[in-house]
């Protein structure tokens, strides 16, 4: 996470203006590289070869195919829970991380809503408001499978041709995809239409209902694609043993890797018991009691989820706040909201080992900030969230003569492109924000570098970003430590209330917001927000920022009100001036 905010912070102008200067020229440098590549009467299957149907990947595939390149994607065939032979086209924002994840949120939000109604003069009577589990995994798992139908339908309509299997780079110019056999009966139960979107007609069925919100890269496809019924999976070919028959080779003038990222699990004993957030989208039921380790986003966003749910929830970090890399008093801040909506929290403390006791239940050893060891026990689960690794093993990469990095990522230059002048890679394979909108971005800039022979270095200054935790916190620019790093002098503007309608629902979560101003320019170079609604009232600041808004031209905006937004255009006062020489 430090990482990638510093890097999302430390492109600043400067370093945009070496790369415009240095554009004109790549530009030039980058067609001779292309048509070379092409040159001595090279026959190539296709313009751009995608490895992986996710975030980045769709979209750089789809829009390199509207600038006139001819594109095909592989991508392995659909599982809810990710592995070496499993995945899906939508990738992990689709199926195992943004959607099904805020879906999750939604589901249990309701639990507080039911609370706080009453506050508002709601009576529920016993029993009224009970939830099925396994009805909303069943509705989660049909709108999974219908995005995926859907994203499907996306990368037809745009012409790119979807090949199922997974993808190897064999050279610079040559992927080899391996179809994979679904010989797995656990699998069948939830295989959605593998092939059903790309044999569909034009749908012409019931757009959904008009509150959906829309995933990246639907387009008109998201409103035209209709849930469809699982078929049953593809027969085996006969008389084969191995899950895994039939490389077919493919030559491309261009390769675009985006295989994402999986799961980082610690290596302690018992590992193996816990669970990750892609088993943690499809448990059988919602654990009563639960650890969950780490308390980067996903810690957090689960954590908030579960303890919603009525579940007594144990978060174990290894620092003293959670979500390092964020605003130290964003981080305090948000802690204690944690604490008051009921989570355990065990900081500077770190997970031993995990056993199954004799009743089948879980226990956890912890080493706590004095060194010395607890144990959590009867957890009906525990998680960790411990970040994610690059997909890249196996991929072929090193010896096609790409540069690695040290955690396995894809080393790229500033227009996403690897050392190998034909092979590019974009989103979490490259490690930098692994973040969905970040992907897109990137995937189009190597459409464009690609297709258009236009250079395009993604822009990654002012990316803002939000936690769905309870509460939920959205950040744009830089945290204060960043900013007094790079400025030097700050102004430094706090405010923290209690919402409007808590002071009648009876919950005990306030709101912070802090609004980072570089006292030179007077450039409100960083905004954050702890609260209710965060993420929606931090799009419209982001873009504020993004295009160097100061705190005057801030404070000059009309409130609206009553809403809890007003407060970032009506911070007169400086709480704090943070100063080189004091
Ligand atoms: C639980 C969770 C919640 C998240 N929530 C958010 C959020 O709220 N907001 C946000 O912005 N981001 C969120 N993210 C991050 C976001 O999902 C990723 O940043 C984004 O999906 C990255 O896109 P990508 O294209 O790089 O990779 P992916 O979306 O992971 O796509 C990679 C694709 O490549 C396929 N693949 C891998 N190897 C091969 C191979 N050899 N051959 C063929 N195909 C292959 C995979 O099956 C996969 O479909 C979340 C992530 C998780 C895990
Ligand atoms: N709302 C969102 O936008 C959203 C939601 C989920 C995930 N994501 C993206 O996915 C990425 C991965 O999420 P994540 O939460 O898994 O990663 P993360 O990097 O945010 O957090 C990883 C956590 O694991 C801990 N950890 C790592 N190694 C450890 C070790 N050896 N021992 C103990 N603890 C250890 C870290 O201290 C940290 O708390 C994020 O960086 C984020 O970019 C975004």
């Amino acid at each position: 996470m430090n990482v990638a905010m510093n890097l999302a912070q430390g492109l600043p102008r400067h370093c945009l203006k070496a790369v415009r200067t240095r554009s004109a020229r790549l530009q030039r440098g980058l067609c001779t590289r292309v048509s070379a590549s092409a040159g001595a009467g090279e026959q190539y299957d296709f313009d751009l070869f995608t490895i992986g149907a996710g975030s980045g990947g769709v979209r750089g595939s789809r829009f390199a195919s509207s600038y006139g390149a001819k594109v095909a994607v592989c991508e392995l065939p659909f599982d809810y829970i990710s592995s070496d032979t499993k995945g899906g086209v939508g990738g992990t924002c689709v199926l195992r991380g943004c959607v099904p994840k805020k879906l999750m949120v939604y589901a249990a939000e309701y639990a507080d809503d039911f609370k706080a109604s009453q506050g508002f003069g709601w009576t529920l009577p016993a029993g009224a408001a009970t939830h099925s589990w396994t009805g909303f995994i069943e509705a989660k798992r049909k709108e999974l499978q219908r995005l995926n139908g859907a994203y499907k339908n996306t990368l037809k309509n745009a012409k790119v041709e979807l090949v199922e299997g997974r993808g190897r780079v064999v050279d610079a110019h040559t992927v080899e995809v391996t179809f994979i056999r679904d010989d797995s009966s656990s699998v069948s139960s939830s295989t959605p239409p593998q092939a059903a979107a790309a044999a569909a007609p034009a749908a012409t069925a019931a757009a959904p209902p008009s509150s959906s919100f829309p995933p990246p890269d639907l387009d008109g496809a998201w409103l035209t694609a209709p849930p469809r019924p699982a078929p049953p999976p593809p027969p085996p070919p006969p008389n084969s043993m191995s899950p895994q028959v039939d490389g077919k080779r493919y030559r491309a003038k261009n390769i675009l890797i985006a295989v994402g990222g999986k799961p980082h699990k610690l290596d302690i004993p018992g590992a193996e018991l816990c669970i990750t957030s892609d088993e943690a989208l499809e448990l059988p039921e919602c654990p009563k009691k639960v650890a969950v380790l780490g308390s980067g986003y996903i810690a957090v966003e689960f954590a908030g989820i579960f303890s919603r749910f009525g579940a007594e929830v144990h978060t174990v970090y290894r620092q003293p706040l959670p979500l390092r890399g964020f605003d130290g008093e964003v981080r305090k801040f948000a802690a204690e909201q944690y604490a008051a909506a009921g989570l355990h929290l065990h900081h500077s403390s770190n997970p031993v080992s995990v056993s199954k006791q004799a009743n089948g239940k879980l226990s956890l050893v912890v080493k706590g900030p004095d060194g010395a060891t607890s144990t959590l026990t009867d957890l009906d689960q525990v998680m960790m969230a411990t970040g994610r690794v690059p997909k890249t093993s196996g991929l072929g990469l090193e010896e096609a003569g790409v540069k690695m990095g040290s955690k396995g990522q894809v080393v790229v230059d500033e227009y996403c492109r690897t050392n190998v002048p034909s092979i590019w890679a974009v989103g979490d394979v490259i490690d930098r924000i692994q973040l969905t909108p970040v992907a897109l971005m990137e995937g189009m800039a190597v459409a464009k570098s690609v297709a258009l022979n236009t250079p395009t270095v993604p822009d990654y200054t002012a990316v803002p970003s939000a936690v769905f935790s309870n509460p939920e916190i959205a950040t744009v620019g830089y945290s204060e430590e960043q900013a007094a790093e790079k400025f030097g002098d700050l102004d430094i503007y706090t405010t923290s209330f209690k919402p409007m309608r808590n002071t009648v629902s009876g919950s005990p979560l306030r709101t912070f917001m802090k609004v980072v101003v570089d006292a030179a320019s007077q450039k409100v170079v960083g905004m954050h927000m702890v609260g209710a609604e965060a993420a929606e009232i931090m799009q419209g600041f982001a873009v504020a920022v993004k295009v160097g808004v100061t705190k005057q031209q801030l404070d000059s905006v009309v409130g609206i009100h009553p809403s809890a937004a007003e407060e970032f255009v009506t911070m007169r006062t400086v709480s704090r001036q943070v100063r080189k020489s004091a």
